[in-house]
């Protein structure tokens, strides 16, 4: 089975066999076994042959006989050492070809979980892993290249930067970006003017904002002018310790040992520490000074934010090894260079930025670490062309951080694998749940005709994809179980890709890789294939590598499914069980020859037993060829069950989607009701109010007040005041002729009384019947009371709706 050639296919594929982590291991479980390389056809040949062909063994007690044979660019056993990784996939072209030949690099690690995807890529706390090599290798090949006096990334620069392409609005410089993650324990740049107080657990994840680097200046904060700042991010020393029980996810960092020394600063220098020339080229010093004069910079962007973290405890020493420093790429000096580092993760077949997580104010923590992925409310990015980029799709928005170090860049990379998503799993302790993707973009500046300057770049890719796990093994729930069914979608999307791939090189030209089916397949495939206009610019279709892992002692169907899928060739063979037949027909005549000597006639001819032997023969043939179809059947059920998985998975999805959609529409639901109950009880009170008013006004109009047309009472009053008035001057009259009379005189006798003369008397009745009279006129609070209906002369007495209103009822 000839090995495809690698040139050919859109990813050359690799595979990494793990070490047993195990001290001891049953060797007679292990179901892979590398074929030994075949040796060169040609003599000429020096280098020596590779092994590129491993077969899977189904283990002793499963029902499959089938034994598959697959084919690789090349197998690394599992003695094998990262720099072997990076030497023999041709990471170095992937470098070159980013640097110089502008062609954009690819590489992703593919495998079942804890099959040692992460560790091929970041490395471990003694080894380093692809990502740090190929940045160790850009950044030496950078270093002969123009550079600031101090090594650090001007304003200006940035500026230029960001001005080449509105889709790079967000880009920050590594110290003004660490400055805001960690905080510069020297100084107050960037945060309120009140002094710094030691910093507390609460206060250790407080959002932090620091001004953009492309807002404006004053020409006193420019590098090399004004007064010197304070020494660069981070002098360890004199930090209070980080509280441990503060770590509240997963931290990487410690895993990969990706933290600079403590001994070395990220940054050679800030741009705030001063040097008067900082450009080794006058012109560029003199063009800086010039635009620095105007306070001006490009458009300013948002301001930069991030929760603040601890600077954790560091390692004394983050690995150096394996050595890479034999390998440097050869540039123009005279060529300025930047390198941006950007990152992001496809979570749930989205794209999200890890360098700018949401903030949750208060907090510190990000959104992204909700253990619901319904909850997740991080804003997702979109891969697109953009302004700066027609010709190949870009994540567009992402923040970009501008290294000046290598030191830099690790501790960009440390950010962000802090806020990638990882969970303890049946399968993993520190299982992915994202695909992480690390983006090292270099870009050069180029000088037009007319002294306008432009950046091209191209992009170093490093993909850590998540491992495709089974539920039961990984023993998963719940919103875990939903991420890896998105998982597991994905990635058997990626299979269908890559399968499709080996079609193409087959000769099917018709197949076309169905790449846009899911967002991760349209990030590692979308610019693989050369577009016209893209040759034009310069731009040459991305360079791909997948290095599949696999642990030989691990889960077996699942190794096998990864293999069928990233596999450049398969073939499937059957082992030959030994005849029973025909071991029976040779042991006996061979028996009866060495008995008897001769040929018995009691016995078939030898000439039958031939021909038995050849049927026997074609039997076994067919046998053997039916037991292949067999395999081939079962592998292809075995697929089909694994689809079966993922569609089931699916469901799980689809139905918790359902279920949230529906308690989002029940809640609506509610709510409206609510709303609608609440508008009819407002009404029903409005109508209340209306009809209690009517009442009243109804019955205040019943007891409506008639003017009396007759003689008010105030005039009888009057009339009756003067009536007595009168009377009593007559009595004060008639008391006084009384009293001018003689008393010997006999008055006159009207009422006789025995007892009193008749004049005296008469007097004194008129008196009485005066006051008699007064006391009929007199007035009092009678008049007020109501009129008898038995009186029907008389007209009902009006009262005011106010008397109505304020007196009691019973007097109502
Ligand atoms: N080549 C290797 N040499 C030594 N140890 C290894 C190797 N590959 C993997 N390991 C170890 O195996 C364990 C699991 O590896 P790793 O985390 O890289 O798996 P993974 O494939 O990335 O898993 P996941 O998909 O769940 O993130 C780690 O402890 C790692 O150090």
């Amino acid at each position: 089975m000839p090995s495809k050639q690698p040139q050919a296919s859109l990813f050359q594929v690799y595979l990494r066999l793990r070490p047993p982590l195990a001290q001891k291991v049953d060797e007679s479980d292990r179901f892979l076994a590398v074929e030994p390389p075949e040796a060169s056809q040609n003599e000429s040949d020096i280098v020596a042959p590779v092994p590129t062909h491993i077969t899977l063994e189904p283990p002793t007690d499963s029902r499959k006989r089938a034994v598959e044979k697959f084919g690789f660019t090349k197998v690394f056993e599992e003695t094998s050492s990262q720099l072997d990784i990076f030497h023999d996939t041709g990471m170095e072209s992937l470098v070159r070809g980013v640097l110089k030949e502008g062609r954009d690099g690819l590489v992703a690690t593919l495998g079942v979980t804890g099959s040692g995807k992460s560790h091929t890529i970041l490395g471990s706390k003694s080894e380093r892993g692809i990502t740090q090599m190929a940045l160790d290798v850009i950044f030496r090949s950078l270093e002969p290249t123009v550079k600031t006096e101090d090594g650090s990334i001007s304003p200006m620069m940035l500026a230029s930067l960001a001005a080449a392409d509105a889709s790079e609005a967000q880009l920050f410089s590594a110290h003004t970006f660490l400055e805001a993650v960690y905080g510069d324990p020297n100084s107050d740049r960037g945060r309120s003017s009140r002094a710094q107080t030691p910093m507390s657990p609460s206060r250790a994840h407080t959002p932090l904002t620091v001004r953009s680097p492309n807002t404006l200046y004053t020409l006193d904060e420019l590098p090399g002018y004004g007064t010197p700042r304070l020494p660069p991010f981070p002098p360890q020393e004199g930090l209070p310790k980080a509280n441990p029980n503060l770590q509240s996810s997963p931290i990487r960092k410690d895993r990969f040992g990706l933290s600079p020394p403590s001994s070395e600063p990220f940054g050679r220098k800030p741009y705030g520490s001063l040097h008067p020339l900082p450009y080794t080229r006058p012109n560029m010093y003199e063009e800086r000074l010039a635009k620095s004069r105007l306070y001006v910079f490009k458009e300013p962007t948002p301001a930069l934010a991030f929760p603040r973290r601890q600077p954790r405890e560091r390692p004394v020493v983050s690995p150096r090894l394996p050595d890479v420093s034999h390998l440097t790429i050869d540039l123009n000096s005279n060529s300025d260079y930047v390198v941006l580092v950007s990152m992001y993760e496809v979570y749930n077949d989205r794209i999200f930025d890890l360098l700018s997580p949401s903030i949750v104010p208060g907090q510190g923590n990000t959104m992204s670490r909700g253990a619901n992925p319904q909850k997740d409310r991080r804003r997702h990015l979109l891969f697109k062309p953009t302004e700066g980029s027609p010709d190949r799709k870009v994540v567009a928005g992402l923040r970009k951080i501008a290294c000046s170090t290598y030191e830099e860049a690790l501790a960009i990379l440390d950010v962000g694998l802090t806020e990638r998503k990882v969970t303890g799993t049946g399968s993993n302790s520190v299982s992915s749940r994202s695909h992480g993707f690390f983006c090292l973009e270099v870009k050069k500046q180029v000088h037009k005709r007319h002294g306008e300057t432009n950046w091209v770049g191209n992009t170093l890719t490093v993909v850590d994809l998540a491992g495709s796990e089974r539920a039961r093994n990984a023993k998963t729930a719940g919103a875990t179980l939903a991420e890896a069914g998105k998982i597991n979608e994905s990635l058997m999307y990626l299979g269908q890709c890559l399968q499709m791939q080996s079609s193409v090189q087959d000769g099917a030209k018709t197949a076309l890789v169905p790449f846009r089916q899911c967002k991760l397949t349209e990030l590692l495939f979308s610019n693989s294939f050369p577009s016209s206009n893209q040759m034009s610019r310069g731009h040459h279709p991305q360079k791909a590598i997948m290095v599949v892992t696999a642990d030989p002692w691990g889960d077996f169907n699942a190794t096998s499914q990864i293999l069928r899928y990233s596999a450049l060739a398969r073939e499937v063979t059957v082992p030959r069980v030994p005849s029973l037949t025909g071991s029976i027909v040779s042991t006996t005549s061979s028996h009866h020859r060495s008995i008897s000597g001769r040929a018995s006639p009691n016995y078939a001819s030898a000439e039958e037993l031939e021909r038995a032997a050849a049927e026997i023969n074609r039997l076994n043939n067919d046998c053997h060829s039916i037991a292949i179809r067999l395999a081939e059947e079962e592998i292809a059920r075995s697929e089909v069950e694994f689809r079966l998985k993922a569609a089931e998975e699916r469901c799980v999805m689809i139905e918790q989607e359902v279920r949230e959609e529906c308690w989002a529409e029940m809640d609506d639901m509610m709510e409206e009701e609510r709303r609608r109950w609440q508008k009819a009880w407002d009404e029903q009170l409005g109508h209340h109010d209306e009809h209690v008013d009517k009442k009243i006004e109804l019955v205040s109009r019943g007891f409506s007040i008639y003017e009396d047309p007759e003689q008010s009472s105030n005039d009888r009053v009057e009339e009756l005041e003067n009536e007595n008035e009168q009377l009593r001057r007559r009595l004060a009259t008639l008391e006084r002729e009384m009293n001018s009379q003689s008393p010997t005189r006999k008055p006159r006798a009207k009422h006789t009384s025995p007892n009193k003369p008749s004049n005296l008397l008469s007097r004194e009745s008129d008196i009485e019947n005066a006051l008699q009279r007064m006391n009929q006129l007199h007035l009092t609070d009678s008049m007020f009371t109501p009129s008898s209906p038995t009186s029907p002369g008389k007209k009902p007495r009006k009262i005011s709706t106010r008397k109505w209103d304020l007196a009691p009822e019973s007097d109502i």
